[in-house]
């Protein structure tokens, strides 16, 4: 099967046409202030018009209101919310509805007893992400480059579509999907010569190792 990869945090137009002219399926628009990858809603309609039909939009929130989800979505054309905080069970249940659109969850793993927290979310969301917990003392709950342990997931299905995560470079994708069985896998420093600066380079780099398989 043909691996789906996503970028996530573009923060210029060139990092889009990259990603399109790459084949890449996913484009993450991130909506942490605290992230170096932050965009404003402005800057994020600018970036989602630039992107060809085909290439799904994604929308990046931390543990946010529905006043500031109204205000992404009343300026940006998203196809799908990932939700990368602390949101609970109910709060994606919430979301899904309010908005119609679809929800990805995203669960930090660094140990086997976050797997059951993987299985709860599935139940309501419509993909998974699975992402290395953040480091002791790090600010971003995502995005700090930092791999788990993929031998967490041997044996571990979900009927929900889930996507892999945290510290995916062209270096080590191939091995991570060989690894974990990963069809969808996703990356934002793995592609970046500074924080939220894209490289296109290493976007082609990231998609053709990832379709190696
Ligand atoms: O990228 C960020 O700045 C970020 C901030 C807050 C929450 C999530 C964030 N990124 C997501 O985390 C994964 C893994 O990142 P990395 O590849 O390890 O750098 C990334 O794909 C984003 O979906």
């Amino acid at each position: 099967m043909k691996v789906r990869t996503k970028i996530c945090g573009l923060t210029r137009r060139e990092d889009v046409t990259a990603c399109a002219e790459a084949g890449v399926v996913y484009i993450g628009l991130n909506f942490f202030a605290k992230s170096p990858r932050y965009v404003t809603p402005a800057q994020a309609r600018m970036l989602a018009l630039e992107a060809p039909v085909g290439l799904a939009k994604v929308g990046l929130v931390v543990d946010a209101d529905d006043a500031t989800l109204d205000a992404i979505l009343d300026e940006v054309p998203l196809d799908m919310l990932q939700l990368h905080g602390h949101e609970s069970v109910e709060r994606v249940r919430w979301v899904r509805a309010r908005y119609g659109l679809p929800v990805m969850k995203a669960v930090g793993v660094s140990e086997a007893a976050d797997l059951d927290a993987l299985a709860r979310y599935a139940a309501v969301a419509d993909q998974i992400l699975v992402d290395a917990k953040p480091p002791k003392g790090a600010i971003l709950p995502g995005g700090n480059g930092v791999p788990f342990d993929w031998t967490l997931l041997d044996g571990r299905e979900w009927a929900t579509p889930w996507m892999l995560a945290g510290g995916l470079t062209p270096q080590n994708v191939t091995e991570a999907i060989k690894r974990t069985g990963a069809v969808q896998v996703d990356t934002a420093s793995g592609v970046e010569t500074a924080p939220g600066v894209k490289d296109a380079d290493l976007i082609r780099a990231f998609v053709e190792a990832a379709e190696r398989n």
